[in-house]
């Protein structure tokens, strides 16, 4: 590293200045408060752990995509966190196993992957979510999904979308009513999330080409795929059953978002089981975040435990909510003011700045405000 490389901060890493931290933090608080208001008790978790309680306790967590290094002290392998539902799902697992259920959990913190997601080069992100421990009924999914549109609601989020999708699909029905040699399932998943119909027919999964056609808006793609289960397609009534519950979920929460379904999608749904979503919001490209069932293994000797969760990645929200901030009210205070008077005004809601000298300038500290004679006086 060279001398003038010193302040250089690795590729996808940055500050938040104050405008942006202030921004955070008011997106933070406004989820907290909605999950909390909801029963969702908070939990906070270590940024490193061993790499084995964070990959080994959800089939398909990516270790590949976390930082990783050997503990001096241990000799282990650490892993900084890259999905804080992984801890959570520890803590269900361990601390809290003897606790009530459905358990409800929420977190937020920054999260860290090696590489960006995506077209995205951000390394580190702020996550922010809630877990429902010990269900994943339809009555457990629709209750996560109404969370996650009210707390991007309440984040400051307008326009909500909600794509639905069936993680498993592929697996279950291959399994039953559209069975595919075991060497082709993953080549028939890979063509459905390329959504390419040809590769899809080479690949040996033709029967499987009306899934890539069953996606849109809700209320008539939902149609084509039950048009499909009709066809034959019922996988022992397995299909039938999640659009029945799809349907479901759709009634519940269908007048305060946008749905769309897109069955066969499995991008970022590693460990999610029957049911998965992606959250979308007006004004901001990529997804807000993505939820859905998955199980937790207990521990030694324990059986696993349904559970139905979501994750909001607030961080380009927050950069709406900054551009968008107006003038905080800052009150200069002059040297010798009235200390009472000043602790009165912050404590209906004022900043106050302080001068610690006659040299220091009102307006440049950023203030619109001057306390002269007990009274807030408009610069
Ligand atoms: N943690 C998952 C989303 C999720 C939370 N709970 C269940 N799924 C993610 O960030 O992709």
């Amino acid at each position: 590293m060279q001398e003038n490389d010193r302040d250089l901060l690795p590729e996808g890493l940055g500050d938040r200045l104050v405008q942006q931290a202030w921004a955070s933090q008011t997106v933070r608080r406004a989820a907290h408060d909605v999950l909390a208001s909801h029963g969702y008790a908070r939990v906070e978790t270590p940024v490193l752990e061993f790499e084995k309680a964070l990959a080994s306790r959800m089939a398909g967590v990516q270790v590949r995509r976390m930082f990783r290094f050997v503990d001096p002290v241990s000799m282990r392998m650490l892993a900084l966190r890259s999905d804080i539902t992984a801890q959570v799902a520890r803590i269900a697992a361990t601390g809290l196993a003897e606790a009530a259920r459905p358990l409800r959990l929420s977190y937020s913190g920054q999260v860290v992957t090696i590489k960006g997601d995506g077209l995205d080069p951000a390394r580190e992100r702020l996550q922010l979510g809630a877990e429902l421990v010990g269900a994943d009924s339809t009555e457990a999914v629709a209750e996560i999904v109404e969370l996650a549109i009210e707390t991007l609601r309440a984040a400051g989020a307008t326009g909500v979308s909600v794509d639905f999708t069936l993680p498993d699909l592929v697996d279950t029905l291959s399994a039953g009513a559209l069975p595919l040699p075991a060497q082709n399932i993953e080549a028939v998943r890979q063509m459905l999330d390329a959504k390419d119909a040809g590769g899809l027919v080479d690949a040996g999964g033709g029967a499987y080409l009306p899934l890539l056609y069953a996606v849109g808006p809700f209320d008539s793609a939902i149609e084509r795929l039950a048009a499909f289960d009709a066809n034959g397609a019922q996988g022992g009534g397995v299909l039938s059953g999640r659009i029945a519950a799809l349907k479901a979920i759709a009634a519940r929460v269908g007048g305060k978002a946008r749905l769309t379904l897109d069955p066969s999608e499995r991008h970022g749904f590693e460990y999610q089981s029957w049911f998965g979503f992606t959250i979308y919001a007006d004004g901001i490209p990529g997804s807000m975040g993505r939820g859905g069932t998955y199980a937790i293994l207990g521990q030694t000797g324990r059986n696993p435990e349904p559970a139905t969760g979501f994750s909001l990645y607030p961080d380009p929200l927050i950069e709406m909510v900054a551009a968008a901030s107006g003038e905080e009210r800052r009150l200069f205070l002059p040297l010798g003011h009235d200390r009472d008077v000043a602790a009165r005004q912050r404590a209906i809601g004022w900043s106050t700045v302080a001068a610690l000298s006659d040299a220091d300038d009102a307006r440049a500290l950023g203030c619109t405000y001057r306390l002269e004679n007990g009274e807030a006086v408009a610069l």
